[in-house]
């Protein structure tokens, strides 16, 4: 009964209209093709990872899903519109929360400068940027500088930022890739227990196959030289996931060693 179930939600979430869906997209630059005839959907609500050696066209594949690039063949579609430039309901997290955060804003002001953005209007914002504080476990850090912050600390306060926006979808570009690995692990779980809350739609790119599998609904890895899809595979491990109980399930192991295998087979 119970599998029978699980099919049926299955079948109910392949046959979802995606959000996103790359059709066929190539991108050209500087007369190299870097991503070339991508067709990859991601459904509302999905957490989707991209991993794949270094310099495979993780972070164009991406940036194509923004809005920051325009692909040069095929298409990328959100909600079923062409993807030509960035939308407020799209935000983007980056590996380096140095370079995203405002040095001379405060966590407050930095949060404020997303819902300025909005146009929330300024009686708003106060009981907007504390519960947004509160829900990234930075409560009491509204005053402090970015630099008063520790990596960890600054990673948080760029996703408060981007979850500022209400954003149906973040794009997260190996956002966790700088932090020891404690300080990940807690991340993960926050951005899994964030998004799950909401609902938010998920392409989270990274090098590290494990954190893939912790947090996908499904992995996807890229072949090189052009950008292209190597492998697809989905994730049937329950939620909420667990560091210990999730990383040590035979399934786990089983998607690992086939990924593994597969990033050594395009590295030769
Ligand atoms: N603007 C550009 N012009 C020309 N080539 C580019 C440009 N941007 C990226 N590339 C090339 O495209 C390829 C893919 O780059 P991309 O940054 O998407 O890879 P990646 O998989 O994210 O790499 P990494 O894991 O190292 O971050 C690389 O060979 C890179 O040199």
């Amino acid at each position: 009964m119970i599998l029978l179930a699980r099919l049926d939600d299955a079948k109910a979430a392949r046959q979802q209209k995606p959000l996103i869906s790359f059709n066929g997209a190539t991108l050209r630059l500087g007369g190299k093709t870097i991503i070339e005839n991508l067709d990859l959907t991601v459904r509302p609500g999905e957490f989707l990872c991209i991993v794949g050696a270094s310099g495979c066209g993780k972070t164009t594949a991406l940036r194509l899903a923004a809005g920051l690039y325009r692909p040069t063949g095929g298409a990328v579609t959100f909600d079923g519109q062409a993807m030509l430039e960035p939308r407020r309901e799209v935000a983007i997290v980056f590996q380096d929360y140095g370079k995203a955060l405002l040095p001379w804003r405060t966590a407050a002001g930095n949060i404020s400068l997303a819902l300025e953005a909005s146009r929330i209007p300024a009686r708003e914002r106060p009981g907007r940027i504390a519960e947004l504080l509160r829900k990234v476990g930075l409560p009491a850090h509204a005053e402090k500088y970015p630099a008063e912050m520790s990596g960890g600390m600054q990673q948080r306060l760029q996703i408060a930022r981007c979850l500022a926006q209400e954003p149906t979808t973040l794009l997260m570009d190996e956002p966790f890739g700088a932090l020891d690995a404690m300080t990940r692990q807690g991340l993960q779980d926050e951005v899994l227990s964030l998004t799950a809350a909401t609902n938010t739609t998920v392409i989270f790119v990274t090098h590290d196959l494990d954190e893939a599998i912790y947090l996908g609904d499904r992995v996807v890895g890229l072949l090189p030289h052009p950008g292209r899809i190597g492998i697809e595979l989905d994730v049937n491990l329950s939620r909420p996931r667990d560091q210990l109980a999730t990383r040590e399930h035979p399934e786990f192991l089983r998607l690992r060693r086939q990924l593994f295998d597969f990033i050594k087979a395009t590295e030769h």
